[in-house]
């Protein structure tokens, strides 16, 4: 079976490195190409060489257009902006493209929507088997315990992320809801600071933490009267969330254009 052949955008990230390791570990993948922001000091660098795998024989450049041209997928954990301008280049070469990027508007959603007219789209806040596992025991806790239990979102990340509340957290806030039959969008409080007053009756609270090089970590609290229950999931390593995005890739392959979450793709209900 010929490998499936994948781009990564942003490959000299974070993610992007992890990316292109997760790629070079798994035989149903091939490395076709890699991209950055034009200007990085990464263009012409090989990607393995970057992620630490040894040379591929892939030099990372800054123009996607002929990348998606002779690809069947893109992964791309990058930046809103970045990652709608390839989601319509995916489009018109009728790829997978994978998203990992947190932090897009209702703006961005709305032109992923449209270009999965066309591309495969899978995008999730979280790649990984163990958060996309918590978000359904969320929505069975969040339907169980019923309104008298107060749900609160905690999670911490790394001093570099720019994004808050976490994708993570958006995700597991969605599933909470919606095991209690709300929108999250009218019940939601993002932040709070000075008098603010008694908490609103069946609202769902975010509190954001950032230090050090903490991948990931998300705990989601459900306070009673007398007791709480508190659901975690803490990230070690970011190769969860790029094998996640090899697998998504793999499941879109030749699948019919649509926008999907990593709960089809792991077979999960979705929030
Ligand atoms: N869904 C999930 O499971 C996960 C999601 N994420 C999300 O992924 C995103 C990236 O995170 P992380 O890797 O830590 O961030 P990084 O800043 O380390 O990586 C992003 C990369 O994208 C590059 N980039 C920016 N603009 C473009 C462009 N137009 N074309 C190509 N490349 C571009 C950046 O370049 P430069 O630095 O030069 O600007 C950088 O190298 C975030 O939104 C994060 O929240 C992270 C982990 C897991
Ligand atoms: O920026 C990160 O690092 C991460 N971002 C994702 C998020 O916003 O939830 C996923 C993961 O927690 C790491």
């Amino acid at each position: 079976m010929t490998a499936m052949r994948l781009i990564v955008a942003g490959a000299a990230g974070r993610m992007g490195r992890a990316l292109v390791r997760a790629i070079s570990e798994n035989d149903g993948v091939a490395l076709a190409g890699a991209f950055e922001r034009a200007g990085s000091d990464a263009i012409g660098r090989d990607a393995g060489e970057l992620a630490g795998v040894g040379p591929l024989g892939v030099a990372v450049t800054d123009d996607p257009l002929p990348l998606v041209a002779a690809a069947d997928g893109a992964l791309d954990f990058t930046t809103p902006d970045a990652t709608v301008a390839l989601s319509e280049l995916a489009a018109q070469g009728r790829i997978v493209h994978v998203i990992g990027t947190t932090g897009l508007a209702e703006s961005h959603l709305q032109r992923l929507d449209a270009a999965a007219r066309h591309a495969v789209i899978v995008r999730s806040g979280n790649m990984s088997l163990g958060v996309n596992l918590l978000a359904a025991l969320v929505r069975q806790a969040a339907s169980a315990l019923g309104p008298d239990w107060d749900i609160e979102v905690l999670e911490m990340h790394h001093r570099a992320k720019v994004d808050a509340p976490s994708g993570t957290a958006l995700l597991l806030g969605e599933a909470a809801a919606a095991g209690r039959g709300l929108s999250l969008e009218e019940n939601s409080v993002r932040s709070r600071d000075g008098h603010t007053g008694p908490r609103p009756e069946g609202s769902i609270g975010f509190a954001t933490l950032r230090g050090g090089t903490v991948v990931g970590d998300h705990t989601v609290i459900f306070a009673g009267a007398g007791e709480r229950v508190e659901l975690s999931h803490r990230a070690e390593d970011r190769m969860i969330f790029a094998r996640g995005a090899v697998k998504a890739a793999l499941w879109g392959f030749r699948r019919k254009p649509g926008h999907y979450s990593m709960a089809d793709v792991l077979g999960l209900p979705s929030a």
